[in-house]
């Protein structure tokens, strides 16, 4: 099992949990708007640690995008296993020849 896996399922697992002693339980509790905001405040973190092009930093900042991601798809029942699924839907397709797929 990835990482990524057995933290999609902590994060089930936290679902209904005291949110005095979970952080993902606090989050959830607020609903899938606090959910998306909290992932849009820690993208822009990413974003600049990118544009700052500091690498430690933008490691430390992804690991919280994608923690945060993965509540706010918890917060609106999107399994990490129907996200992994759409990307190997796209394998092989290039991203150009999508585009262009669309007109
Ligand atoms: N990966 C993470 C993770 N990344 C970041 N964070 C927390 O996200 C929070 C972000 O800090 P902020 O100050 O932005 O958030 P905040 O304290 O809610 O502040 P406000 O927005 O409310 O002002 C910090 O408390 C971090 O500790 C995480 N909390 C939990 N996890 C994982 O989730 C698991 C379960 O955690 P709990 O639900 O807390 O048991 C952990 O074992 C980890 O594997």
């Amino acid at each position: 099992m990835s990482v990524l896996e057995r933290l999609s399922a902590t994060i089930e697992a936290r679902r209904g949990a005291d949110p005095a002693s979970s952080h993902t339980a606090k989050l959830l509790a607020k609903g899938p708007l606090k959910c998306a905001e909290k992932f849009g405040e820690e993208a822009v973190e990413a974003i600049v640690a990118a544009a700052s092009d500091d690498r430690d930093n933008l490691t430390y900042e992804a690991a919280d995008v994608l923690y945060h991601l993965m509540v706010m798809l918890a917060s609106r029942e999107v399994s990490l296993a129907a996200v992994l699924a759409e990307l190997e839907r796209r394998e092989g397709t290039s991203g150009i020849a999508e585009k262009a797929s669309r007109g």
